[in-house]
């Protein structure tokens, strides 16, 4: 209906560009002196039904746009006006709005007024418009308490005043005038203020506008976002042609949740690099940025690149490690690679900085120097008071630590408080030359990156359950600064996140508010994975969440009953527990496992392996180890020694196979492994070839999450003769050369040493018993 009157009026009003017919019909309304007569008021004149906030008003309303009027003092007499619009004229007074005391709505923009208000304030009066006209003083507007729209636009004013007592405006346009700051804004109930081409140059005395939700402060000389901060409802901001150059400016904007367009176009910042994903980073919740939608792509991107999550930060660590590595000319970590039946032992203590792994990894060492030795890691942080060069670090500069990260001696690198810290596989091997155990210390990030390795040990995580105690010993160690000791407080909840949504990914969990205590868990455990103590002593350990068993030691125990544990040779024990408790599998994990062993069997049969050519010649899982029972291939095949490499015969389906490791892994990379593999066969190295052909697929991935706590249940094999560990180098040949094809040969001669023990049935525990060291060491 608005429109339908709307248009009616505009036809009884013709333009200046109507045509000529027109013109002539109407031309005796208007005069030439710019003077309004009351026939052209009466044609004007309408009821306009108006739909406001859902309400039906009816408007007595007159309408004459663009007639070149001055003179409209014939409007005296229209008192029960209510919404008056005379723009692109040429008004300069409109006194004659003091006699509307009815006025809702008045439009007198594109005029040549100079005078604010210059009339009696119609009691109801809500919204004006007197945007392009030659205002430059503000007077009070104490009377138009209901204004709710003032639009200001395109006149001189150098300065805000008067609105004090406006409490209902909520939109406010002075665009293009001269203020150079913002002020006499506060407490205003602005939803929507505009102040573009204006002399601005800060935000200031906004604070208190808490209902904003638009403000437009576009080509000004804005140099910083600084005041925005407590607008928590706005949801625009326009700042596009200004002074912002520094990234950081957004930050400014992080705690306002609801704000999802910001455009910063035109502002010196856009010429930093990664200008956009850093403010998509630092901005999570916008969607439209510089006019442009923030994709969702682009979210993820930017919290890869700014804050990485650690699964991200391991996966890269370990493959940059994995690159140099395989660049270099490798040495064959013999102790340490990965044996036919077990992984080398390795027990890691894992938490928060001061927690106290350090310590007690020490003097577990020390307690147990039979058994374990400390790998010292590198870092490039100086030695604190009493710390000793290859005894708690290997100091290095920085430069020596990315000498060494090029030359690929890292397992795993981490940055931490500023400085660098890595496990180098030297460290690792000169503790398993010695036929010991390799106990460590690390943050999360580092087990992460040394899950994706083939290393598999044993996470302990010491977390500290009581935080006051915790920052008690932080400060007490007097080296800490506040934000380190911040830094090292907010990452207990990392710790307990994981260990609360990832069960099974520490194997065991202990307090670590008191040394002593922890220390007594700690070695109780540690017995228990000896074999040295009956399992089951451990009490004070807090149990993984979804373990049902208390200690480690019942996790083994729990695994002894299940094994078939006359089959010394069979690393396939996992495998039939994991069958056994796995439900159902997939196709897809069928399909997967069938074509794994076709390829072992094409092996075994003298068919070239091709690319899995290092595969077959040593144990190469590519995915994190925490899934590597879930990969490893069935019974049979899986343990039957491989024939070297070349010895021609049709080649393999690579394609298939090779496309499903990579998926799988998510790495597209070979384990390291791989590499020892080829170099030793290059130079004809006598090193074992034991099999274990993981590729994995993805459904394998999803099983491994479904059925990890089962998984965990069963994390050691007995000790295979040739376990590097327990100076099994020797064995490992054996296990090669004499007993090649013969898995009885390898079964009997494990149990002979199990009996030599005098242990009636082989060891779970076995991967740190004594006995075999000793044996071992005795061969
Ligand atoms: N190679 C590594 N990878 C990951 N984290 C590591 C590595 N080496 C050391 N860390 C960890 O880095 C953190 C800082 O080590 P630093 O030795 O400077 O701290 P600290 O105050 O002595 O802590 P703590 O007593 O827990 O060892 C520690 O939590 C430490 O365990």
């Amino acid at each position: 209906m608005y429109k339908l009157l709307f248009e009616e009026f505009f036809l009884q009003v013709p333009t200046k560009h109507a045509n000529a017919s027109n013109s002539n019909r109407y031309y005796s309304m208007y005069s030439n002196d710019g003077e309004l007569r009351e026939e052209q008021v009466s044609k004007g004149l309408s009821n306009l039904g108006l739909s406001a906030t859902g309400l039906q008003h009816t408007y007595l309303c007159l309408s004459v746009p663009g007639r070149d009027l001055k003179n409209v003092s014939t409007l005296c007499n229209y008192i029960h006006l209510q919404k008056l619009e005379l723009p692109c004229n040429k008004i300069k007074d409109l006194s004659c709005v003091s006699h509307m005391p009815h006025l809702i709505i008045l439009d007198a923009s594109h005029n040549q007024l100079t005078d604010f208000f210059g009339f009696q304030a119609p009691k109801n009066l809500k919204e004006v418009n007197f945007s392009h006209n030659q205002m430059s003083v503000m007077k009070d507007l104490s009377e138009y308490s209901s204004l709710t729209k003032l639009i200001l636009d395109h006149n001189s004013f150098s300065a805000i005043r008067g609105l004090e007592k406006c409490e209902r405006l909520s939109h406010l346009s002075l665009a293009h005038n001269s203020i150079s700051r913002i002020r006499g804004l506060d407490h205003l109930p602005l939803r929507e203020l505009r102040l573009s081409g204006n002399a601005i140059q800060k935000i200031e005395n906004l604070q208190t506008l808490r209902k904003l939700q638009v403000l437009d402060l576009s080509c000004n000389r804005i140099q910083s976002l600084s005041g925005l901060q407590k607008l928590y409802l706005l949801g625009t901001a326009n700042l596009e042609s200004n002074l912002i150059s520094e990234i950081n400016e957004a930050s400014h904007l992080h705690d306002l949740k609801l704000l999802r367009d910001l455009n910063l176009l035109k502002n010196p910042v856009q010429d930093q690099d990664d200008y956009r994903l850093a403010v998509i980073f630092l901005l999570q919740h916008i969607t439209l940025l510089d006019q442009q939608t923030v994709t969702a792509e682009e979210k993820v991107s930017s919290v890869n690149k700014y804050d990485p999550p650690l699964e991200v930060i391991a996966a890269r660590d370990h493959m940059t490690n994995l690159l140099y590595q395989l660049m270099q000319p490798q040495v064959i970590f013999d102790s340490t690679l990965p044996s036919m039946d077990t992984p080398y032992p390795m027990l890691v203590l894992t938490g928060p900085q001061a927690c106290g792994k350090r310590e007690l990894a020490h003097k577990l060492c020390q307690q147990f120097s039979e058994y374990f030795a400390y790998g010292a890691c590198h870092t490039t942080r100086g030695p604190y008071y009493g710390e000793e060069d290859g005894l708690d670090y290997h100091f290095v500069t920085e430069d020596e630590f990315q000498t060494m990260i090029q030359m690929g001696k890292f397992v795993q690198t981490m940055q931490y408080g500023g400085h660098w810290y890595g496990l180098s596989r030297e460290s690792i091997e000169r503790v398993a030359r010695e036929g010991l155990a390799c106990c460590i210390h690390m943050e999360l990030e580092g087990v992460y990156s040394l899950k994706n390795s083939y290393f598999e040990p044993r996470y302990v995580l010491l977390i500290p359950t009581a935080v006051e105690n915790y920052v008690c010993c932080l400060k007490a160690r007097g080296f800490y600064s506040n934000a380190q000791m911040e830094t090292a407080v907010s990452r207990i909840d990392s710790y307990a996140k994981i260990n609360r949504e990832k069960p099974g990914f520490f194997d065991n969990v202990i307090s670590c508010d008191d040394r002593n205590e922890a220390y007594v868990t700690l070695k109780q455990l540690v017995k228990e994975y000896l074999g040295l103590e009956e399992p089951g002593g451990v009490s004070s350990s807090i149990t993984p969440d979804n373990t049902s068993s208390n200690s480690t030691g019942k996790l083994l125990a729990a695994n002894t009953e299940n094994a078939d544990l006359t089959d010394s040779y069979s690393k396939n024990y996992q495998n039939k527990i994991q069958a056994r408790m796995t439900p159902q599998r997939t196709p897809a994990e069928t399909t997967s496992s069938h074509r794994r062993e076709q390829l072992i069997r094409e092996a075994l049969n003298g068919k070239s392996p091709g690319a899995y050519a290092e595969l077959f010649q040593r144990s190469a899982p590519t995915a994190p180890s925490s899934l590597a029972s879930h990969s490893r291939p069935t019974a049979g095949p899986s343990s039957t020694p491989m024939r070297p490499v070349g010895l021609g015969g049709p080649e393999l389906d690579e394609h298939s196979s090779s496309e499903e490791s990579r998926a799988s892994s998510g790495l597209s990379m070979r384990s390291s492994a791989g590499v020892h593999s080829a170099e030793s066969l290059a130079r004809g190295s006598d090193v074992g070839s034991g099999l274990n052909i993981e590729p994995l697929d993805m459904s394998m991935l999803g099983q491994e999450r479904d059925s990890k706590g089962s998984e965990r249940i069963s994390p050691t094999l007995p000790s295979s003769p040739g376990r590097p560990g327990t100076n099994t180098k020797p064995s490992l040949l054996d296990a090669q050369t004499s007993s090649a094809g013969n898995p009885d040969h390898l079964k009997n001669e494990w149990l002979k040493r199990q009996a030599g023990l005098g242990e009636k049935e082989p060891n779970m525990n076995h991967v740190f018993h004594p006995e075999t060291k000793r044996e071992a060491k005795s061969k």
